[in-house]
């Protein structure tokens, strides 16, 4: 198998709140958010990783820091083989990885034309003369489903699709290798959501792209990735290839957000994380031991004492599960079962 495009090895980001001159001066200690806390994992080259999870699980810090636009806490990003974090010059490293965002509404400067937001990246990095970037600029436009007479009006007279096209467009200008597409379609109606999946998915074949998609539509992710990596609070919990993960789920949070599907709804269309029972804990207060043993249907007393590793789902070495249940000689299996609902209410959820 060939190195990875990129691998996350032990990624940590925890945000500092509570940290201001006033809180200092109230003697406030500061009090961290552990919105990614220790996650590995490796794209490979030319394949969707799809990073799903509920709503404040860490997705977009997580594509946010391996991309260095945050300042990691700890571990290490490695692009083709090179260390981004202790990279002095990222001037490569920023034409070869570049992010669509979701809302393509306010991730676009309302005062720039749509030329100028596409051109900006070639500005920036100096490539091409000016008439060479305009001649660009309308290939690129073009590409993505504009038009090159387009390229003079501003994001307010374009419609929600056609600027997330626009992003598009601005993410490919400097011909990147990998692009995190953070919940790019989410913002958009459903109508055009499967329009841009399918821009991509094209884009991805010509330019053969690597993508890091992060989303919590199941059905997105299902059908945009290769292989699938499932977060829950700041941590990965199971990844694999895609039919895996949603035919053979190996950790119990995977189950649950797969069991969260409305029964009557037999289609996969608008499956959402959101609809899981229960409060996530707090990223600022974790459970101790594995994470989800507050909501976990499974837990027993072992869960509370140590965090699982990854350990292999049935043999295959390519699908790994956060989960005691997967060894067959475990502890966990004499450990005692322990109440969910109990467990649920000694964990503070103070937000
Ligand atoms: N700048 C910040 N300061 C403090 N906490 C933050 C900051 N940004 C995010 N967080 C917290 O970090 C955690 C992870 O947030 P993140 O946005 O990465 O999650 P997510 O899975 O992408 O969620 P969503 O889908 O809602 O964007 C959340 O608890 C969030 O409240």
């Amino acid at each position: 198998m060939t190195d990875p495009l990129v691998r996350v090895e032990d990624l940590r980001k925890y945000y500092f709140e509570n940290d201001n001159l006033t809180d200092r001066l109230l003697g406030r200690e500061p009090e961290s958010v552990q919105a990614v806390d220790g996650v590995s994992f490796e794209v490979r080259e030319g394949e969707t990783l799809g990073l799903v999870g509920e709503s404040g699980c860490g997705k977009s810090t997580t594509g946010e820091t391996l991309l260095h636009l945050r300042e990691p806490t700890d571990g290490a990003v490695y692009f083709d083989g090179e260390n981004v974090f202790e990279n002095d010059d990222l001037t490569e490293f920023r034409e070869r990885a570049q992010v669509v965002f979701q809302d393509p509404f306010s991730s676009l400067d309302p005062r720039m034309t749509a030329g100028e937001i596409v051109r900006e990246p070639l500005d920036v990095h100096g490539i091409g003369t000016k008439s060479e970037r305009r001649e660009q600029v309308a290939e690129l436009l073009e590409r993505v489903g504009l038009s090159a007479g387009q390229m003079d009006r501003y994001p307010h007279e374009f419609s929600g699709g056609q600027r997330q096209r626009i992003g598009i467009a601005r993410a490919l200008a400097l011909e990147p290798d990998f692009v995190v597409c953070d919940e790019p379609v989410s913002a958009l109606d459903v109508s055009v959501q499967a329009q841009i999946l399918n821009l991509l998915e094209d884009l991805q074949e010509e330019f053969g792209l690597t993508y890091l998609f992060i989303a919590h539509d199941l059905s997105v992710v299902r059908h945009i990735s290769d292989r699938v990596a499932v977060m829950y609070l700041g941590e990965i919990v199971e990844i694999g290839p895609v039919d895996e993960i949603f035919e053979n789920p190996g950790h119990p949070y995977t189950e649950a957000l797969l069991e969260s599907v409305p029964r009557a709804d037999t289609s996969e269309q608008g499956r959402e994380v959101e609809t899981l029972a229960g409060d996530v804990p707090s990223p600022r207060n974790p459970p101790s031991g594995c994470r989800f043993h507050t909501r976990c249907p499974y837990a027993r007393e072992a869960c509370t004492q140590a965090d699982p590793d990854g350990y292999e789902v049935e043999g295959d070495d390519d699908h790994l599960a956060a989960c005691f249940r997967r060894v067959d000689d475990h502890e966990y299996w004499s450990s005692p079962p322990i109440d969910a609902d109990e467990r649920a209410a000694e964990t503070a959820v103070d937000d």
